[in-house]
């Protein structure tokens, strides 16, 4: 099994990147961001037939960096800084709506964590990789310009000498002027709308002429230069009186005598070179910025985990998901283990698989858990056991510290809310002097020149005030009023000193606020059980043999109580419930995602899949024996007849026990127990009886469940 060599490398969980991260990688699926919808499938956009996303996103960052100057600074340094925002009209070099619609898709997931900078850089990972080009290695960092940038973008009709002047300026030799080009040019193409002289109304379909016939990130832009086949209308202008003055993919292409251009044609040189030349293209940032290094995914991740103060302030409810990266093996089982406040360590915590999501190249299964601490006890950092298909088990301890949490202030979401705009947050604190403070990071309207709208990020703090004192916590409050796009679009915070529980989602807020009170929700899974895993079965060989129970009434707990003597449990099918004390060999571990049935009596919990069993392991188990008795010996599990071969005294009742039934036989040479709530006495066994496997005896004791009381017509047998 590999588990990726990178693991060390990883950042600390929580990081800077991490908002980054989940919108680069959770695109589809369970928990996704979506981002890269508006450029799923390459060639689509929602603007229409002559529009292509993909395209303007990769226009969109090029735009944005061509104002950058490595020379100086004035009136800033450029490069990938949201400046754009600032640069669309009537300055007139940045033609056509492909940057409005870019960046107002972009504004949806702009927050105090991601920059529009870093958005503009993720469209272009986003976009190539869509169109089947290489994956861009993404950093994250930048920081939003508050000005435009320069003038400079390159403009068709230039001169040569002008272009490789405008990309010196940008930081770039010819031959990498040349590769970036290309690697732009490879998708979209030319509006007949934005340079009607490069291709004519009517010339085209939907008046769009594509660089090259496939929506694609491939060589054939370079390819069919150097064939001579090519269809780029900025080298075979349609307008033949404009050809040679804005053929600009001509003069870049042949600024070295077709060198770069004709290494550019061979596939695999072109995704090379794209990889490079678009990376360092959104890597030109102004000097002042720090970049984070590459974002890679993390194996394992906490999604939004939460303390909640319940009901009394007797328990803290721990709560969230864990994302778990499956692109390289397929998950079984992901457990938790918790250390209290104190840093001791204070148990485990089952989890649930409730989804798949992905990105362009990874899968993730997520994990769900909820569990109720003592408030006393608390949780100070976990770790996470996450057991792989393969059996192997790998704990995951973010680096070596656990993954923090802290509970010494946390929002109380069931008590906050939004109403009329309003938003009411409230905070439990404890061991904390001084109150606390709700913190908003708010988007207002960003309006710019040409009456495009963006939005630019403020901040309010509000003071909140004390309220009750409910177990170790204090209760904090306090309201802001949002305007408009706020209400569910805003990210706060309620914090104090170093104290935080931070980026919080208006939209999540409930719309009453509930009083400190409502009943905690319960654990799950099924308390005093855990969780093994879904597992393989068939009809012909079961995987539990001891009981079996089925109805389309069934639900976990049922199950468990039904089970309640054995030692493990597992639901099939919805409906179908099996108990036992060992597993059948042939029954193997299977992916989490497997058993994915809703039960029959409760579709919220999942009973198994198809041939596969949500195993359950009662961890009060205690195994069943046959009890030592005084005197006596224990000789196994025998055969009985209704003629009974202890033909001495007998006799039966709800209260039966192995020591109860010796009594009764008072110092007799043989006894047996039979049937849960037999007993049978004798000076003599007769000859008949014969001696059977110990699992032919297997009914506990009507009066002690957990020592054997034979089973019809078998008898736990003792000899004095
Ligand atoms: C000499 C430098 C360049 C010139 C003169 C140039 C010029 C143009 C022109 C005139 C268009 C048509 C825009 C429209 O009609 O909407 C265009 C489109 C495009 N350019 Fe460039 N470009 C240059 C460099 C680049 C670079 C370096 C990239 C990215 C790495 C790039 C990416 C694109 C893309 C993706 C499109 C297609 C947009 C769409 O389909 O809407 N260009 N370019």
């Amino acid at each position: 099994m590999s588990l990726g060599v990178h693991i060390t490398a990883l950042p600390t969980w929580p990081a800077a990147i991490d908002e980054f991260e989940e919108i680069m990688y959770q695109l589809v699926g369970y928990k996704k961001r979506g981002f890269a919808e508006e450029v799923t499938p390459c060639g689509f956009s929602r603007e229409g037939l002559d529009r292509m996303a993909s395209s303007e996103w990769i226009r969109t960052a090029f735009h944005d960096m061509a104002t950058a100057n490595v020379f100086g600074t004035s009136p800033t340094p450029g490069g990938i800084d949201a400046s754009i925002m600032f640069e669309l009209d009537p300055r007139g070099e940045n033609t056509g709506k492909a940057f409005n619609t870019s960046l107002t898709t972009y504004n949806n997931f702009f927050t105090s964590r991601v920059s529009m900078a870093d958005l503009i850089a993720l469209g272009v990972f986003a976009a190539v990789r869509s169109c089947g080009g290489p994956a861009i290695p993404m950093k994250t960092g930048r920081i939003d310009a508050s000005v435009a940038g320069s003038i400079g973008v390159p403009q068709p009709g230039n001169s040569p000498l002008t272009f490789q002047g405008q990309f010196q300026r940008m930081g770039f030799n010819q031959s990498e002027m040349i590769e970036m080009v290309a690697c732009g040019h490879t998708v979209g193409g030319v509006h007949g709308s934005n340079f009607p002289d490069v291709v004519p109304p009517g010339s085209a379909p939907f008046d769009f002429q594509r660089f090259d016939n496939t929506d694609v990130f491939d060589s054939k832009i370079a390819s069919d230069f150097v064939s001579g086949t090519t269809v780029d209308p900025l080298v075979v202008g349609l307008s033949a009186g404009q050809r040679v003055l804005k053929n600009s993919d001509t003069k870049v292409f042949t600024i070295d005598n077709n060198v770069t251009i004709t290494r550019l044609a061979n596939p695999a040189q072109f995704e090379s070179s794209c990889k490079r030349i678009l990376g360092r293209m959104v890597d030109t940032v102004p000097p002042t910025v720090t970049l984070s290094a590459p974002v890679e995914p993390y194996e394992v991740k906490p999604i939004k985990p939460q303390l909640t103060l319940q009901d009394g302030g007797v328990s803290i409810l721990f709560s969230g998901e864990i994302r778990v990266r499956t692109t390289n093996n397929t998950v079984a089982v992901v457990q938790i283990s918790y250390n209290d406040r104190t840093g001791g360590s204070a148990g485990t915590i089952s989890t649930k698989y409730v989804g798949t999501g992905r990105g362009f190249d990874d899968t993730f299964d997520f994990f769900s858990f909820s569990k109720n601490l003592s408030s006393t006890g608390s949780i100070s950092s976990y770790t996470v056991d996450v057991t792989y298909t393969s059996g192997l088990t790998v704990t995951y301890d973010n680096n070596g510290s656990g993954y923090p949490i802290r509970d010494t202030i946390m929002l109380q979401t069931p008590q906050s809310c939004i109403v009329g705009g309003t938003l009411t947050a409230v905070a439990a604190v404890r061991g904390i002097s001084g109150a606390p403070i709700l913190a908003l990071s708010l988007k207002n309207p960003l309006s710019v020149a040409g009456g495009y709208t963006f939005s630019s990020l403020g901040t309010e703090s509000v003071p909140m005030t004390a309220g009750s004192t409910i177990g170790p916590y204090i209760l904090y409050t306090a309201s802001y009023a949002l305007t408009g796009d706020q209400a569910p679009n805003t990210k706060f915070e309620v914090a104090t000193g170093s104290s935080t529980d931070s980026f919080k989602d208006t939209s999540t807020l409930p719309t009453t606020c509930k009083p400190l009170g409502a009943s905690p929700p319960s654990d799950t899974p099924t308390p005093g059980y855990t969780y093994q895993g879904c597992f393989t079965d068939d009809a012909g060989s079961r995987a539990f043999n001891s009981g079996y129970i089925a109805g389309a009434d069934t639900i976990v707990e049922g199950c468990a109580a039904f089970c309640s003597n054995f030692q493990f449990f597992g639901i099939e099918y919805g409906a179908e419930c099996y108990c036992g004390n060992t597993r059948a060999a042939s029954s193997l571990l299977a992916a989490a995602s497997e058993c994915n049935m809703p039960c029959g009596g409760d579709p919220s919990e999942i009973c198994g899949g198809s041939n596969r069993l949500s195993v359950y392991k009662n961890e009060e188990y205690a195994p069943m024996i046959n009890p030592d008795v005084a005197g006596y010996s224990y000789e196994g599990c025998w055969t009985d007849s209704p003629t009974r071969y202890l033909s001495g005294s007998a006799t039966a009742g709800d209260s039966m026990t192995v020591p109860s039934c010796a009594g009764f036989c008072d110092g007799s040479n043989y006894f047996g127990v039979e049937y849960s709530r037999e007993c049978y006495c004798g000076s003599t066994l007769s000859a008949e009886s014969v001696k059977q496997p110990e699992t032919d005896c297997n009914i506990a004791c009507a009066g002690n469940g957990t020592t054997w009381c034979g089973a019809g017509n078998r008898f736990n047998l003792y000899k004095k």
